[in-house]
């Protein structure tokens, strides 16, 4: 059976309000049944997109865990700066912490990117599958490439790092494969129809793989699915092409911290937690409607994303649309 991890309101009460800015990171101290990402303790957790916002962090926490770290990205120089924050907030030596800059999209050489994993530490504990790419176009003006792209990218760049993780994991017979999905992996918006469609190729895919791997019960399949979660996903994300820039990433006050999310994902990766919801309150409740409830999720979600619409095609901050009135043009 899928055990969802709901974070519910009351379990938010138990940790401070989520502090803005990544810059801002210092981690307030958590109550103990946080504290469970010492269960990742010297295991070898290779992250994808480990140059910034959740993967970043997530470097950064499992460092002062005491997890041993490959982190990958394309940009080896953002790598270099997060393992030298990482050894500086962790006891780990240099050989705990392995660079390796990888694109997800050459998936050629990801077979030969897991063997120089295995060559240096000998093993990989936990895959993060977290490398990827939002959108924000309306899907009437956006080039099929863009669509292409984005499926490239996010499932089968995902998919091909996992097939290559999991030989080894079926010959050890254990680990845990951690992708992060999103919200809408599970729910539908405006302006993100190729992305929520990724989403929702990994979440199909990995509920048939955990079903195609009963007979290997310590190999958990996990996904990760946050709401809105401060990080650079709206400055990188697709538009209508395939080489168009956002012209602003927009407002991130109403967004959940990076430091909170990924203190949940840790919690919930150490219990082994097969689908995680991670989201404040009106997000989390999304979830649930969409789940339980999709007929009134649809009508909900389509008031609610006519307004985006609009206000994307006014040119306004469409993504903090949904709470006030957007007050900046995005360009
Ligand atoms: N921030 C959010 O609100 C949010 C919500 C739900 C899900 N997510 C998911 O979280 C994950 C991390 O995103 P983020 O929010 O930290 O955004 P981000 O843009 O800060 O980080 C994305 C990471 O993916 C890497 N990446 C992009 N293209 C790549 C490629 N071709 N090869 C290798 N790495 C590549 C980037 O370099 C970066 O390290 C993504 O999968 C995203 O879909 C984010």
């Amino acid at each position: 059976m899928v055990c969802k991890l709901f974070f519910l309101p009351s379990a938010f009460r138990r940790v401070p309000p989520p502090r803005l800015g990544l810059a801002n990171r210092a981690p307030p101290p958590a109550p103990d049944w946080l504290h469970a990402g010492v269960a990742l303790k010297q295991k070898v957790v290779w992250i994808t997109g480990a140059s910034s916002g959740i993967g970043e962090e997530l470097a950064y926490q499992l460092a002062a865990v005491g997890a041993r770290l490959v982190l990958s990205a394309r940009r080896e120089n953002e790598l270099h700066r997060v393992r030298r924050k990482c050894l500086e907030l962790s006891s780990l030596e240099e050989k705990d912490i392995l660079v390796l800059p990888l694109d997800l999209l050459d998936r050629a050489t990801h077979g030969e990117k897991t063997e120089a994993v295995l060559q240096h530490f000998g093993k990989i504990d936990v895959l993060v599958n977290n490398g990827g790419r939002s959108q924000r176009s309306l899907f009437i003006d956006t080039d099929i490439d863009v669509f292409s792209s984005l499926m490239d990218l996010n499932y089968l760049g995902t998919i091909s790092v996992t097939q290559h993780v999991l030989r080894h994991m079926i010959l050890h017979g254990d680990g845990i494969i951690a992708t992060v999905s999103s919200i809408v992996g599970v729910v539908g918006v405006p302006l993100s129809t190729g992305y929520t469609a990724s989403k929702h190729a990994l979440q199909g895919f990995f509920k048939s793989l955990r079903a195609e791997l009963t007979e290997y019960p310590n190999i958990t399949i996990s996904t990760i699915c946050p709401g809105p979660v401060v990080s650079q996903i709206v400055q990188n994300a697709f538009t209508e092409q395939v080489d168009k820039a956002v012209s602003k990433a927009g407002d991130q006050s109403y967004k959940m911290s990076t430091e909170h999310c990924v203190r949940l994902i840790l919690a919930g990766l150490s219990n082994r937690v097969k689908e995680m919801w991670i989201a404040q309150q009106p997000f989390l409740l999304f979830f649930y409607l969409w789940q339980y409830t999709p007929t009134l999720a649809g009508y909900i979600t389509n008031l609610l994303g006519r307004k985006r619409v609009q206000n994307f095609k006014a040119g306004l901050d469409a993504d903090s649309a949904y709470f006030t009135t957007p007050k900046a043009k995005t360009s």
